[in-house]
Order: C-alpha cells, then structure tokens, then sequence
C-alpha cells in the first residue's frame, strides 16, 4: 500500500565537471500523485541530476531533496525512494529472481517481495531464468521491480520506457500511471518527447544543463501558421507584412502571427485574390527539439519553480 509521495525538489543545483558544467543552476519540483517526464537530449546533464538527487555524486552547489531531505538525511532511503537507473547493468548468469534477493537482502526487505514485485511487473514466470536471456523490456521491467522492492512512495527510473516493443510500451505507461494514481510521485527520463507524450502528466525539459521548460503538454504545443498563397505573391507579402512575420517559402508566403480568417482579410482589404490559404500547426516534436536546441528557453515557464 503506497503511502502519499513526497515531492522532490531541485533547487538551484550545479554540477561541475573540471571546467564542464553537467548541471547548471537547475531548479524544478516534481509533484506526487502524477508522472513527471525529464527530458533532454543526451548530455543535457538527466543522469548527473538523477545521481545528484539519489546521493550518488555530490553536487558542487546546490540542492535536490525529496521531501525536503537529502538523500543521505532520509530516515529510511529505500522504502522512500525506489530507483533503477541502468536497465543494463544485471550479472546476466543470474537470474532475475537471484538479482532480486540480493537487492533486498541489502535493503533489509523481507525475502517475500521478491516473488510479489516479480508479479506485479509480470516476471513471476520469467523469474528463474538467467538475466543473460532476457529482452531489453524483461531488464526494464527488473529494474521497476527492484525500484519496488521497498515499497516506495517516490520513484525515479532512468529511461524506462527505452527500447521497449509497442506492447512493452503500453504497460509501461499503464503502469507508471497507475503507480502515481497511487499516490506515489513518478519521474522517468527520456530522451524523446515521442516516447512519453502519451504517459506523462507533467514535463520537465532541460538542455545543457539549464531548464528549458516545466509544465504540462499542452503549455508546449507548437505555434500554429498560416500558408498563403495568390498569383500576385508580392503584393500579398507587401499588405501582410505591416501586420505579421511572413516568409516566403516554394509553396506560399508562411505567416506567424495571424489566423487563416485575419490573413484572408486583409487579402482582401489589399484586393489579392487568393490560390491557397491553409494552417498549419507545428508538431509537439519540432517545439521540443527547437527548445533543447535553440539558444533561448521557452516563455510558457508558469510552471517553473512550483
Ligand atoms: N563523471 C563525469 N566526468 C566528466 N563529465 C561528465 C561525467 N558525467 C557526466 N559528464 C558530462 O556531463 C554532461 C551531462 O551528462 P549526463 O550523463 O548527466 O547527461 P544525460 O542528459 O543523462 O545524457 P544521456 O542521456 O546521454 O545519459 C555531459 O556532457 C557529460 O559528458
């Protein structure tokens, strides 16, 4: 029975390198009860913060805690918080169930759970054989296991969703969802916004080590455009241009700023007449990727800091 998580709170926390900076002055909080995605691409500094949050490095300024606790200052670590960070990192002449034990046993779990998260994660079968044999998603899977094991109210998984088939996927998802309606505080990391759109409530985004954005999808989604078009494509970029940016492109004049109906207006307010008016709304993935690339971070930052 889960009890209510604990929010986790990263607060200004820097990690350097010798002169590279992994982690810059980042700051988010993850709330319980919900399934928190922390994005980046690689080396946006996911792994730093994560070890820097599970007492695996020290930070060189800075804080991350969960419930107000370093890691080190929890009355009991592993009933509080469950991770799995490297799906690959099982002996593979052990078996699932022996990786288990041995991870219990050194958290002081009563030897009982083993068998119990190996249902819950549907490896109770599987179980006995050698991690050696065992697809990526099985490995993932026996990460979320042994992130169970004691019963945590706040889980952190590293990219658990990572080489997973469709049906992988999907009970992936289904299961994080139903672990943070339990009350527990979930946050997985990925690399792709594609790869967990569908299964995260709330977004972290970082890139070079700074917060990019927090907050859910739909504070993310992507500029819409407007497409226009008219034999006279010159005087039709000579009247819109007082009133929006607009790009001339192959196929038209593309518009920031407008609606399709605003554009047709003025058209006809100018007396173009028109061969192609559409809109066009840029994909969750583009803004993502111009986010984590781009120099400047995104407006939509309501959620920052919560
Ligand atoms: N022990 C270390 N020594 C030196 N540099 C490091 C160390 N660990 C990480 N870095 C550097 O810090 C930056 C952030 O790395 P980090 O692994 O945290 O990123 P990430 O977002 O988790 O990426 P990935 O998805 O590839 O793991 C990278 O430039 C990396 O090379």
């Amino acid at each position: 029975m889960a009890r209510r998580g604990s929010p986790i709170e990263v607060r200004n926390l820097t990690k350097q390198y010798g002169s590279a900076r992994a982690v810059d002055d980042l700051s988010f909080t993850v709330e319980p009860g919900r399934v928190t995605g922390f994005l980046g691409p690689n080396g946006a500094g996911k792994t730093t913060t994560l070890r820097s949050l599970l007492g695996l490095i020290r930070p060189t300024s800075g804080s991350a805690t969960i419930g107000g606790k370093r890691y080190a200052e929890l009355d009991s670590p592993l009933t509080t918080v469950g991770a799995a960070l490297e799906a690959n990192s099982f002996h593979p002449s052990r078996s699932g169930r022996g990786h288990l034990a041995i991870q219990a046993k050194a958290a002081g779990v009563p030897a009982a759970r083993v068998d119990e998260v190996l249902l819950r994660v549907g490896l109770a079968e599987a179980g006995s054989r050698k991690v050696g044999g065992y697809s990526l998603g099985m490995r993932q899977r026996l990460g979320l296991a042994g992130a169970l094991l004691g019963d945590p109210s706040v889980l952190v998984l590293d990219e658990p969703i990572n080489g997973l088939d469709p049906e992988g996927i999907r009970w992936m998802r289904s299961f994080l969802k139903v672990l943070a309606e339990e009350g527990r505080t979930v946050l997985i990391s990925s690399h792709l916004l594609s790869e967990v759109q569908q299964t995260v409530d709330e977004l972290v985004i970082i890139a070079k080590g700074r917060l990019a954005y927090q907050g859910d999808l739909a504070g993310l989604a992507g500029e819409t455009t407007v497409t226009v078009d008219a034999p006279r494509r010159a005087e039709l970029q000579a009247a819109l241009a007082p009133h929006a940016a607009v790009q001339p492109l192959p196929n038209g004049l593309v518009v920031t700023g407008l609606d399709a109906e605003q554009v047709g207006a003025h058209a006809f307010a100018a007396g173009i007449p028109l061969s192609a008016l559409s809109t066009t709304a840029s994909g969750l993935e583009d803004v993502f990727l111009n986010l984590v690339t781009g120099e400047h971070t995104t407006t939509a930052m309501e959620g920052a800091g919560r």
